[in-house]
């Protein structure tokens, strides 16, 4: 990112909220033609990375890319997908975008994938750092967040059973 190897170390995130979380998706019955309700709703990432290991065979992960079209993450084994997420979108001052993602598991196996959440210290105030303000040649991001604050209030709108489509 240009700032120094220890940029996020100290207060800002050398005591992360890291959290390693097993998820599980429910596969389509053979009976029901429609779209699998079961997923995970659309969402940015809260934190700052989040390394995602998913089954090799089943295409599930989508991204919402620039122009607004919904695009498949196709797993490529021996790889992890990598999100940026909100916080570090704020410390980057926007250089860094947080992606739009969501989660639909239309095969009829049994979908895993391991997530791994690199998250800032959970009481640290996260405001565009001047670094990144200077590097992106743009204006200052109007946006700060306590990332523990920002945690609980997208876990509650998050997780929930709705219709994905
Ligand atoms: O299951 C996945 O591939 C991604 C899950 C996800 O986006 C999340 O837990 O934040
Ligand atoms: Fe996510």
């Amino acid at each position: 990112m240009g700032g120094s190897a220890d940029e996020l170390e100290g207060d800002k995130a050398g005591d992360p909220f890291w959290v390693l979380r097993l998820i599980g998706y429910p596969g389509k019955s053979p009976a029901n033609s429609q779209t699998n309700h079961i997923g995970c709703g659309i969402h940015t990432d809260y934190g700052l990375l989040t390394l995602i290991n998913q089954d090799d065979d089943i295409t599930a992960l989508e991204i919402k890319n620039l122009s607004g079209e919904w695009i498949a993450a196709t797993p490529i084994p021996g790889t992890f997908v990598c999100n940026i997420g909100d916080m570090l979108k704020i410390w980057s001052n926007g250089l860094y975008e947080a992606t739009l993602h969501r989660v639909i598991n239309n095969s009829p196996k049994y979908r895993v994938c391991v997530a791994y959440f690199y998250e800032p210290n959970f009481d640290k105030l996260v405001e565009p750092l001047e670094l990144f303000v200077e590097k992106s040649g743009r204006a200052r991001l109007d946006q700060k967040a306590v990332y523990g604050e920002h945690l609980v209030n997208k876990v509650k709108n998050n997780f929930v059973m709705e219709e994905l489509n």
